[in-house]
């Protein structure tokens, strides 16, 4: 099935037979076979004696031989009009074609599909019928293109066209209107289960596996359908109505459908505000960082610093990471802002530097989008040697789930990391189903135990046993191994029996601000060990870090 079949017949059709032109030249040739014959009576005229005939003959075979040639020019002229009318008719549509069609994948554009959809919705409203509009979304198609390259990125668009096309009648619509966005038009849909079938046939389509370039990909996508007449009349409002729908569907988790409801548009606005809120606040420098402290079980001294995200905002207070950081990977801001995160990390330790202290070296998280980007490795380089310090200063966490969405190209760039002398840890581990062989392959220096192992390790025989068998993993490969959320002695003690080498938690200290640090690397420096109470609220400096000794003798 061709890719965008045409609605109507095509206006345009193959170079006609030169039929004029062809007439034109048979003319000629008969007065040339004339003319011939002509001569041969004309020899005989002359050689019977009839030099009157013969004259006659002459001027005869003269006209014939003048016509022929005029007729065959008059032909080639008409056949030259002829092709060049064509020729321009040709490219005209071509033109009209380019206008109302996306190069890459060769679907209608989103200008013809406005039309399309303007004349279906006519159709409809005569008919008093529905029509449903798709709108869909490739999920994490961004993160592809932006890691493997446009090569990838367009191939895989033109397969997932070609695909969502065979699951469509001839005269639904298919039309690409951005990146990764495309929306269908179902004529005559007979209701919303109508629809949804459609929809999880798409859905079904794009989650079959993909060859592309070498590679297999599957996709998932969001879609949101709205139908006419029910939540939109004209086309503005039944695109922005699946729009609507579509946004939903990414913020509740991605891979799925949804029907429009009318409260999803001042949800849409509230998303949309909040995105606006959170690019003015990269630019008023809204950001800063708050530091957790890891402690070395072995010492009980300080070993590490995890840089942690808040946002403080001029109504809200102090804003968790957790509530606006999905906001940012969606809207990809968390490439700028996490740019800021390393810079402004650097910038810190070189103050501490400074001003006498001895910071251990500081971790930050790298979201999946930071990680995929090629300049990462440069950009780090660059904050890192513009704060004067020493590369080896910086760790970089990358959560399991984020190197398994591509584990080759992700082993690439980790080694391109590594190799320039960055420290890597896997954050939340035991949450991405790494294979083993691949950890193997990870030029990692650290493993860091999720927190909901920890959690209840101490009653739960199953956690403890991940737990325990994270560390031997690690001990075995050779790496670093840090418990997250430790928020009990009890966890201590069973983390320092199993042999685990490092912990983080609130049971020693929640992410303080860099005056809290300040006092806690003074501290340090005077051979203090130290834990924290449990009880400081999020970010509070106010709560300075106790002295505890024993746990960690
Ligand atoms: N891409 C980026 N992601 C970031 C950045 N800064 C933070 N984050 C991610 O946001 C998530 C939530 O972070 P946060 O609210 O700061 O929570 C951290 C700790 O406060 C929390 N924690 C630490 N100890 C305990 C504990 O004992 N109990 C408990 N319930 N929570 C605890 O864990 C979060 C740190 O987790 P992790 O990163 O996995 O080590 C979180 O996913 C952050 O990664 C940023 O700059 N960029």
């Amino acid at each position: 099935m061709p890719l965008n079949p045409p609605r109507q017949c095509p206006a345009r059709g193959p170079l006609p037979p030169p039929l004029l032109p062809l007439l034109c030249f048979c003319l000629s040739l008969l007065l040339m076979i004339w003319a011939t014959v002509g001569t041969l009576i004309h020899g005989n005229s002359i050689a019977r004696g009839q030099p009157q005939i013969a004259a006659l003959d002459i001027a005869l075979l003269f006209v014939g031989a003048l016509c022929s040639v005029l007729i065959a020019l008059a032909g080639w002229v008409l056949r030259k009009q002829q092709t060049e009318t064509w020729l321009r008719a040709e490219h005209e549509a071509q033109l009209a074609h380019l206008a109302g069609h996306d190069a890459l994948t060769g679907l209608p554009n989103r200008l013809l599909l406005r039309d399309r959809l303007g004349h279906d919705i006519s159709h409809a409203q005569r008919e008093s019928r529905q029509l449903a509009v798709m709108f869909i979304d490739l999920d994490r198609f961004k993160t592809i293109n932006d890691s493997l390259g446009h090569a990838v990125g367009d191939e895989l668009l033109r397969v997932a066209a070609r695909r969502l096309r065979a699951t469509l009648r001839s005269c639904d619509t298919l039309a690409r209107i951005g990146g990764d966005e495309f929306v269908v038009v179902v004529e005559d849909v007979d209701g919303p289960e109508a629809a949804a079938l459609v929809t999880r046939k798409l859905l079904d389509a794009l989650l079959q596996p993909m060859p592309v370039l070498g590679r297999e990909f599957v996709l998932t996508a969001s879609i949101g359908i709205s139908l006419y007449p029910h939540d939109g009349l004209d086309v503005d409002q039944l695109l922005m109505a699946a729009d609507t729908a579509m946004y939903t569907v990414k913020a509740s988790g991605r891979d799925g459908y949804r029907f429009y409801e009318p409260s999803m548009h001042a949800r849409a606005l509230t998303q949309l505000e909040r995105e606006r809120d959170l690019r003015r606040a990269l630019e008023l420098g809204e950001f800063e960082l708050h530091y957790q402290p890891q402690v070395d079980l072995g010492s009980g001294r300080l070993s590490g610093l995890e840089a942690l995200l808040r946002w403080r905002h001029p109504q809200r207070g102090l804003v968790p990471p957790d509530s606006f950081i999905p906001l940012a990977e969606e809207t990809g801001l968390i490439v700028p802002i996490g740019a800021w995160v390393i810079c402004h990390a650097c910038t810190q330790l070189a103050a501490w530097r400074a001003a006498g202290l001895a910071p251990p070296r500081v971790a930050v998280n790298l979201s999946a989008r930071q990680f995929v980007r090629p300049q990462l490795v440069s950009e780090i380089l660059d904050a890192v040697g513009r704060a004067g310090l020493d590369v080896s200063m910086l760790e970089l966490e990358i959560t399991e789930s984020a190197l398994m969405h591509d584990v080759e190209s992700a082993i690439r760039q980790m080694n391109e990391l590594h190799d320039a002398g960055l420290r890597l840890a896997i954050d939340d581990f035991g949450t991405g189903y790494s294979s083993l062989a691949y950890l193997q392959r990870f030029p990692v220096g650290l493993l860091k135990i999720d927190r909901t192992f920890i959690a209840d390790m101490t009653t739960n025989h199953a956690n403890a046993a991940i737990a325990r068998t994270v560390v031997q993993l690690a001990q075995n490969l050779g790496l670093q191994v840090l418990a997250e959320g430790v928020e009990e002695r009890a966890q201590v003690q069973m983390l320092r029996a199993l042999g685990c080498h490092f912990a983080q938690g609130w049971l020693f200290a929640r992410a303080l601000e860099p005056a809290a640090v300040e006092q806690l690397l003074r501290a340090e420096r005077s051979g203090k060990r130290l834990l924290t109470p449990a009880t400081a609220a999020l970010g509070s400096s106010a709560e300075h870090p106790i002295l505890i000794s024993g746990l960690c003798a």
